[in-house]
This record gives structure tokens, C-alpha cells and sequence, in this order.
């Protein structure tokens, strides 16, 4: 990937897409990273070998594709500043915010961009992403190639025809690292008041997790059959399990994800005014 590619916004989502590019090849000084304080930058720096700026305008009018990657909340006063700039040089626009449509962040930038929206996810890391992608109209379908081939150089693509969709793709992936952040989390106290050592509950839910994708993912047998094949009639699982749906625990995920998806919708009404 020869381009130049931008991120306006240093946190925690973009150092995540910065290091699963450099591990998969991509060059470190053709990424440029931006935040306010020289002090973040510093340690992307030496940890990563991209190149920073603390001058946004600067470091988006060397790039083919620019990744806004700042909080909802200041996405308007950062796209009304790099306006000009990208005005002039036209770059691939992608937006990795939730829950702001590419119209309202296309006008902020002063119109007629070619915008990519994507919701990816912080497994990025470790090339394990998961991102859902959706492209304005003036997207051509050179650039649509290079955003999938940005994001699958950190995981898995998925696009969608419909923008509105991007919320569902938040509460399935974009926030989801963080349901099983909570299950490991739950699985290591429970382990340890059944009187295991923290480390070692921890090491075996982990490995567990890991052990139950990896299965749901090469095997040809539904995420329910594989759950079957571990209940024994009458045996240990049967019982954890009628637990949880006693306790209504498909109900909860439901409700959270539906919770999740609402509040995207809500923070595009407070953020763009319609
Ligand atoms: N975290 C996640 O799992 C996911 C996040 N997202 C989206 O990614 C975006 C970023 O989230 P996240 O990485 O978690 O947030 P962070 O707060 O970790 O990162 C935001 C970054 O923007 C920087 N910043 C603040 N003001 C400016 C500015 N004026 N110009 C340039 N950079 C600025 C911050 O610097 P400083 O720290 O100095 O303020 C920080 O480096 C959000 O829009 C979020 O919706 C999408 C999917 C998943
Ligand atoms: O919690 C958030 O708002 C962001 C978007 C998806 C994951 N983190």
C-alpha cells in the first residue's frame, strides 16, 4: 500500500489500526498521526516509527487518505478547521467515529467529499479487527478498494449499503471487545471464589475464549450445535447453561446491543442538529 494515509487523532482506536498496519507490512513513515500534545505523540513515535504532527492541516495535506479519528464530540470544530485543506487536495475522507453520518461530516468539511464511514474495532491490534464499511456516492471504486484494503490489513470487512446499518455494526463488533472484556472479567472472580488463583482463572478463560471462536469460526456447525456438543445430558454444562437462560442472559445481550445502537443514533441527533 503505497498511499499516504492520515490519522486526525492519536487515542486509543487509531494507535490500534497504526500498529495492526505496521505488523502487517505497511511502511511506518507513509503513516502520519496528529493529537494536541507532543507528549502523546512521542511515544507513537518511538514505539511505531510513523511520523507526527501536532498541526492537523499540515499532516492532512500530505495524505490520499485522511482517518478522522478524534471523539464525536469535537468532530465538528476538527473537520470546520481542516476544511480548506481538504477542499484543495481532495483526499479519501474516512470517519471511524460512531454515530455521526458521512453527510453532517461531509458538510462540516465543506462539501463534495468522497466518504468512507467505517466502525471498526480495537482487535485491530492484534490483526483481529472487525469493521463495517459504508461509502458516500462520490467514493470511486479505486478508493473503495483502498479502504478495504486498509482495514483488512488489521482484520475482517464488512460493507454495508446502508449507512443506518453502521449502528447495527457498532453493537455487534465496533463496541463488543468490551462484552467479552466483561465475560473474562466475570469468568476470573468466579474462578477465584471457586478458589483458583487469579492468574491461572484468568489464563484458562482467556485460552477458552480464544479456543471457542477459533472453533466457531473454522468449523461448519452453528454457534448452537457447537454449544450442544458441550452439554452432556444431566451433565455440568447443562446445568451452567439453563442458568443462564433462567437468568434471561440472551435478553440482556439483547437489550444492551439495542441500547447500544440507540445511543449511536442519539449522539448523531445531539451532534449534527437533525
Ligand atoms: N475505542 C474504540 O473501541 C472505538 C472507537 N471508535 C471511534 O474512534 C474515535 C476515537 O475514539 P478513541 O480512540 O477511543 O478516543 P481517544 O480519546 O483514545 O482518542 C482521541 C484522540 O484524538 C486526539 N485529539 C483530541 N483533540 C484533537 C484535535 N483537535 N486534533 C487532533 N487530535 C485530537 C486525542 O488527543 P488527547 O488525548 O490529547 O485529547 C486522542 O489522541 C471516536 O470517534 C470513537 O467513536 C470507533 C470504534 C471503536
Ligand atoms: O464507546 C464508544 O462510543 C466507541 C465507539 C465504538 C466503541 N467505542
Amino acid at each position: 500500500m503505497a498511499n499516504k494515509i492520515t490519522f486526525i487523532g492519536a487515542g486509543n482506536m487509531a494507535s490500534a489500526i497504526i500498529g495492526g498496519l505496521i505488523d502487517s507490512g505497511v511502511t511506518p513513515s507513509d503513516i502520519t498521526a496528529t493529537a494536541p500534545r507532543e507528549s502523546e505523540l512521542e511515544s507513537l513515535r518511538s514505539r511505531l516509527g510513523i511520523t507526527t504532527q501536532t498541526d492537523n492541516n499540515a499532516a492532512a495535506s500530505q495524505a490520499d487518505v485522511v482517518v478522522l479519528a478524534v471523539k464525536p464530540q469535537i468532530m465538528r470544530e476538527v473537520c470546520e478547521d481542516l476544511s480548506d485543506t481538504i477542499g484543495k487536495h481532495k483526499p479519501l475522507v474516512m470517519s471511524i467515529a460512531a454515530g455521526l453520518d458521512a453527510a453532517t461530516i461531509d458538510q462540516w468539511l465543506g462539501g463534495d467529499n468522497a466518504m468512507v464511514r467505517c466502525m471498526p474495532n480495537t482487535p485491530s491490534l492484534v490483526g483481529r479487527g472487525a469493521s463495517g464499511l459504508y461509502a458516500n456516492a462520490r467514493v470511486s471504486d479505486d478508493q473503495r478498494a483502498l479502504a478495504t484494503q486498509l482495514m483488512e490489513a488489521v482484520g475482517i470487512v464488512e460493507w454495508v449499503d446502508e449507512e443506518p446499518l453502521l449502528d447495527a455494526v457498532t453493537a455487534v463488533s465496533g463496541s463488543a471487545p468490551a462484552y467479552f472484556f466483561l465475560m473474562l472479567e466475570a469468568m476470573e472472580d468466579a474462578g477465584v471464589t471457586l478458589g483458583l488463583p487469579a492468574d491461572t482463572a484468568r489464563r484458562l478463560a482467556i485460552q477458552t475464549a480464544l479456543g471457542a471462536a477459533t472453533m466457531a469460526q473454522q468449523s461448519d456447525k452453528d454457534p448452537a450445535t457447537l454449544k450442544q456438543n458441550v452439554m452432556s445430558p444431566g451433565g455440568t454444562t447443562e446445568r451452567a447453561i439453563q442458568h443462564m437462560e433462567d437468568a434471561k442472559l440472551r435478553t440482556t445481550i439483547a437489550d444492551a446491543m439495542q441500547a447500544c445502537a440507540k445511543r449511536a443514533q442519539a449522539m448523531s441527533r445531539e451532534l449534527s442538529g437533525h
